[in-house]
């Protein structure tokens, strides 16, 4: 199989769980942090490794796209990749899949090269907004052909050089815009004076605390002193070390799990500190209920069975929407989640998808603008669409594991920042979880 290819649809019945749960999963590592070291590396002075990269669909199309613009990638060992740059060429095709992080990051880096780059992706990722990375480089006096619509596909012509300088951008669909245009910025001639200047708050800022971090550990000189303001000072970057931490959303779900059916699951390694999104998943779980505890192995939330009742403003770490709304659905009581709306935006519209697939399970939802309120019911059922989105696929793996004769359409869309996500939920509902195996 092609894995960077879209994948061919597989019907999939998750696993019912017939008793509670006890296992320690180990999962791959995190789809930001890959990307972002990636980026960095090929735009840097000198060779880097990046040690327990995620290898999954988002990952491999952004090596595959970083080699065709100059880069040496050797993906050849799983758990350490090692980049060299080169000079940036321009010639190239982009598939983006259906990775934001391909669409947004590389449009930036891919002005910097000596010729036209050409972007394109899957049917949705043309949907997906990208109107604030094209209109960013045409502001920044970066020729860009959209054929008159302002999304994939599109051509950057690139001329070898950006000026850089001081930057008015409307982040509040994406914080992706903000990332993509900070990881270029130390290779812009005067680098980059970039301000937020839009009505609504840029969504999921500690992916923006990320890259800052990642910049300055590659040696660029950033300013984030002041509220939505970024300054980056031209200069080089230093090939380096990347050590990368397990993925926080992709533990989401089996962390879920253990609330809707009962018992204990480990995440192995969580990372006592991090800026991924993902972490806030533990104060989440604690406010509804769960015991949440540290130890040798990794973090093991307790969870059981009961009424929830919480409204949860996810603004900062909307990719949890999925799981925690499936987990409601699957509930008693009645909960809400807000400060989304931009996740009508993401690999699906997932405020739609999620209403409409937990409508037809049972439960009660009130769709909003910027969010959902669910009350769980009995469920029934029914083929759950997962939209060719992977977190609608955790979403449904965990309505499956209280609902017999449900079946997900497609669960193949997982590949997109976990290959093997089904089969570590099963072997983690059925007894044992991963870890042992991971090991071995
Ligand atoms: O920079 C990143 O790596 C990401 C930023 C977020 O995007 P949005 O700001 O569009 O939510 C997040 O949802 C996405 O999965 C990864
Ligand atoms: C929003 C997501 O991805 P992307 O990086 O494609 O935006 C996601 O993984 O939930």
């Amino acid at each position: 199989m092609n894995a960077t290819a879209a994948p061919k649809q597989r019907r999939w019945t998750p696993p019912f769980a017939e008793r509670a749960l006890d296992a320690v999963v180990r999962v791959p590592g995190s789809k930001s942090q890959t990307a972002r070291a990636l980026v960095l590396s090929a735009i840097s002075d000198g060779p880097s490794t990046i040690r327990r990269p995620l290898v999954a669909r988002d990952t491999l199309l952004m090596v595959d796209a970083l080699r065709s613009l100059g880069a040496d990638i050797d993906t050849g060992d799983p758990e350490q990749w090692t980049v060299t740059p080169g000079p940036l060429r321009g010639g190239a095709d982009v598939d983006c899949g259906l990775a934001g992080t391909v669409m947004r990051f590389l449009p930036p880096i891919a002005a910097l090269a000596d010729g036209p780059v050409a972007f394109d992706g899957d049917p949705h990722a043309r949907k997906r907004p990208n109107d604030g990375v094209i209109k960013a480089l045409r502001d920044l006096g970066v020729e860009v052909d959209d054929g008159g619509t302002p999304a994939l596909p599109f051509t950057v012509n690139a001329t070898g050089s950006v000026t850089g300088g001081a930057l008015e951008v409307d982040a509040s669909k994406t914080s992706q815009l903000v990332s993509a245009l900070l990881l270029a910025a130390p290779r812009f001639e005067r680098g980059l004076d970039l301000r937020h200047t839009g009505d609504k708050p840029v969504p999921s800022r500690p992916y923006l605390d990320m890259v800052v971090q990642m910049l300055r550990q590659a040696g660029a000189d950033v300013d984030d002193s002041e509220e939505n303001r970024w300054r980056v000072a031209p200069g080089t970057l230093d090939g380096r070390e990347w050590v990368i931490e397990p993925d926080l959303q992709n533990a989401a779900p089996f962390l879920c799990a253990a609330v809707v059916v009962g018992g204990r699951i480990t995440i192995a390694d969580w990372p006592t500190r991090t800026t991924q999104a993902g972490d806030r998943i533990r104060d989440v779980l604690t406010e509804l209920g769960s015991r949440v505890e540290w130890s040798r192995d990794g973090l093991t939330v307790i969870g059981a069975p009961s009424t929830l009742e919480v409204d949860l403003d996810l603004a900062d770490a909307s990719e949890l929407t999925p799981s925690l709304a499936a987990l409601f659905g699957v509930s008693r009581g009645t909960s809400s989640i807000s400060g989304v709306a931009h996740i009508r935006g993401h690999e699906s519209d997932r405020i739609s998808a999620l209403a409409t697939e937990l409508g037809k399970l049972g439960a009660e939802v009130d769709e909003r603008e910027d969010g959902l309120a669910i009350t769980g019911r009995e469920t029934r059922p029914m083929t759950w669409e997962t939209y060719a989105d992977h977190r609608m696929a955790h979403a449904g793996a965990i309505v499956g594991l209280v609902t017999p004769g449900l079946a997900l359409s497609d669960v193949a869309c997982v590949s997109k920042t976990w290959p093997d996500f089904a089969e570590v939920w099963e072997q983690t509902i059925r007894g044992g979880g991963n870890a042992e195996e991971a090991e071995a």
